[in-house]
């Protein structure tokens, strides 16, 4: 028994290094006096952000924000705008060009990386598994979890009646000889992954590939849960899971080139309410009625974001 919990929390610790080192830039380290993140509220702020992966190629441009602690704002746009670079710098997998990135009033560069990370969940489009059980992929988010934990998450992630439907339930192995997830399943178990890590900060990758509707409705369910009370950024594909963010930044070419929510944003007229009549064109739809007495289409598609939450 000791043996295998020895030889367990090894290979999970193993698979935590493994997973640093993939996301580990050299350029990137702590400075020597750096203090660990005192997480307050969870407020964070972009003040003039530029930012280049080559310096002959600027991606990210002049960009401000802020998000006060508990809210959610969502990022969309059309690919390659730099939305995922945005979160990138937030992780600080890389350091900004210039300006100041600060979370609850501290510059990033000032913080441990470690302590950065704990303050920070992602449910990534398509969530890596190691080739262990159910159990041991969600148990590494916190090692010292217990089983009814991990349950409890699964249970709140939506997914614990899919994992006890398998022949060896929790203990069933993933990957090549084990049980096959489909995307739907794996985006849940990294809300679970998340909600067990419990950290102040989420941030949910949106799924680009559609997923039958029944399923985005529980991962939307799980994904309210997670929000609730922290502070959310949502990359989304798909306009109808954001009508409720507190806030949405349309970014384009690196620029933040429209914010504001859903409403004011199609009230404006511009390119969001341009995204927005193409994705729901051809789909069947009401009608919602502006102030100025044009309509504008609306996608019946639930809200991942929650009224009740922030
Ligand atoms: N590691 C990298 N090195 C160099 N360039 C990169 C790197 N990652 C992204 N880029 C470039 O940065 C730009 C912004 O990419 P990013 O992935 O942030 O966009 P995005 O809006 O998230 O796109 P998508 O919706 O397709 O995910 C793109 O031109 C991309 O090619």
């Amino acid at each position: 028994m000791s043996y295998s919990f020895r030889h367990l929390s090894s290979t999970l610790i193993d698979a935590e290094r493994l997973l640093q080192l993939l996301n580990t830039n050299p350029s990137v380290m702590d400075q020597e006096n750096a203090k660990d993140l005192v997480i307050k509220e969870g407020k964070v702020e972009f003040q003039g952000i530029d930012f280049a992966y080559d310096p002959r190629k600027q991606i990210i441009k002049n960009v401000s924000f802020e998000v006060d602690g508990g809210k959610t704002v969502a990022f969309v746009g059309e690919t390659g705008g730099g939305k995922s670079t945005m979160l990138k710098l937030l992780f600080r997998f890389y350091d900004v060009t210039n300006g100041t990135v600060l979370i609850d009033d501290q510059d990033l560069r000032s913080v441990t990386l470690t302590s950065l990370r704990e303050a920070i969940g992602l449910v990534p489009q398509d969530p890596a598994l190691f080739n262990q059980s159910i159990r041991q992929n969600i148990r590494y988010a916190k090692l010292d979890a217990t089983d009814a934990e991990i349950e409890d998450a699964c249970r709140a992630a939506a997914i614990h009646d899919d994992i006890v439907s398998f022949p060896d339930g929790y203990n069933s192995k993933v990957g090549e000889r084990g049980v096959r997830l489909s995307g739907g399943q794996l985006q849940r178990i990294a809300i679970a992954r998340v909600l067990l890590k419990n950290p102040k900060i989420v941030m949910l990758d949106e799924a680009t590939s559609a997923v039958d509707s029944a399923i985005e409705a529980q991962i939307q369910e799980a994904f309210r849960k997670l929000s609730k009370g922290r502070t959310t950024f949502v990359i989304a594909h798909r306009l109808g899971t954001i009508v409720e963010a507190d806030q949405i930044l349309v970014i384009d070419k690196g620029e933040v080139i429209e914010r504001g929510t859903h409403n004011e944003l199609l009230l404006l007229g511009g390119k969001y309410y341009e995204l927005w009549t193409k994705q729901t064109a051809g789909a069947p739809k009401s009608r919602v009625e502006n102030k100025e007495g044009s309509t504008a289409p609306s996608a019946n598609v639930e809200p991942l974001i929650g009224s009740e939450q922030g």
